[in-house]
């Protein structure tokens, strides 16, 4: 079942297509990562799924119903994480999630919700006292307390140290096993490979490339490099067929420091951007 369905989706600024004919499908409980560089149109499509922009022109189905006329009822079934809304500082952190839930019709029990982000621990807290990450989960207890069945994500770890952000997509990988459908704008590559379970990169307000992390532009069919340290130093070699020649390799013994590599995620994203420009 698709929870998102997009075709031929268009918004012009003037005479500027920020999106320029965007198709999506992403089904129910699936985790998408739209990747792409500044003003490649991803807060833009973003928005117009969310309900909050207006189009020009293409079809758009968010859980079956269209943003620009849905309701309340829909609107209670969809999770938007805002970027920490400084409306509630003077509030404790059960107090924002306790006003929040007042919203939903059928709300998680707060403190579940609390625990669930890791902020037990500062659920008396007041939020202008939280720390940068911990306003984050915060945001995310808001974004997920009415039970939505999809989420809207928008660069949720900018600014997190790395222990924080390997945190948070332990939070996000929870939300998904629950069964929630999330969509997840990211600038960070090694986050869209950790949650992602398919990522379309935008570029120009188009979509250049789409597929699963291990696939995006022909990465699994890549050729290798194969690297070892041979008797007069660093030897490399790429190869369509890396196991063959590590087998004839290693005949004569062991090899030092041997690594078989493929693009990284990174390495494909820079080079679908590039080809795109
Ligand atoms: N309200 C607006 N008025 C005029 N132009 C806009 C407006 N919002 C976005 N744009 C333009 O549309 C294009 C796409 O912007 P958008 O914010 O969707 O990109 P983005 O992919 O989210 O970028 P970033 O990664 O920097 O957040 C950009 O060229 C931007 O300047």
């Amino acid at each position: 079942m698709t929870a998102i369905q997009v075709r031929g989706l268009r918004r012009s600024y003037r005479e500027n297509a920020a999106v320029d004919g965007v198709d999506l499908d992403i089904r129910h409980g699936e985790v998408f990562a739209l990747l792409g560089p500044n003003g490649a149109g991803k807060t833009t499509t973003v928005e117009i799924l969310e309900g909050h922009r207006r189009r020009d022109a293409g079809e758009v189905a968010v859980l079956g119903e269209d943003p620009a006329t849905a309701g309340r009822a829909w609107r209670s079934r969809i999770g938007i994480v805002l970027q920490s809304a400084n409306d509630t500082a003077e509030l404790t952190v059960r107090e924002s999630v306790r006003h929040f839930a007042g919203y939903y019709p059928d709300p998680a029990p707060v403190d579940d919700v609390i625990e669930q982000v890791g902020l037990a621990g500062k659920a008396d807290a007041r939020v202008k006292s939280l720390s940068g990450g911990q306003r984050r989960r915060l945001d995310v207890a808001l974004g997920v307390v009415g039970r939505p069945e999809l989420v809207f994500l928008d660069e949720p770890t900018t600014g997190f140290d790395p222990e924080a952000r390997r945190q948070f997509w332990e939070l996000i990988q929870n939300l998904a096993k629950s069964g929630t459908t999330i969509l997840l704008t990211t600038h960070y590559l090694d986050e869209a490979e950790a949650l992602a379970h398919r990522v379309a990169v935008i570029a120009g307000g188009r979509i250049v490339a789409e597929g699963t992390p291990a696939t995006l532009g022909g990465r699994s069919t890549a050729k290798a490099t194969v690297s070892w340290l041979g008797r007069n130093g660093p030897e490399t070699r790429t190869t369509d067929t890396p196991t063959a020649l590590i087998r004839e390799l290693a005949r004569d013994g062991e090899l030092p420091e041997l690594t078989v590599t493929r693009p990284s995620l990174e390495d494909a994203y820079l080079s679908l951007i590039g080809e795109s420009l």
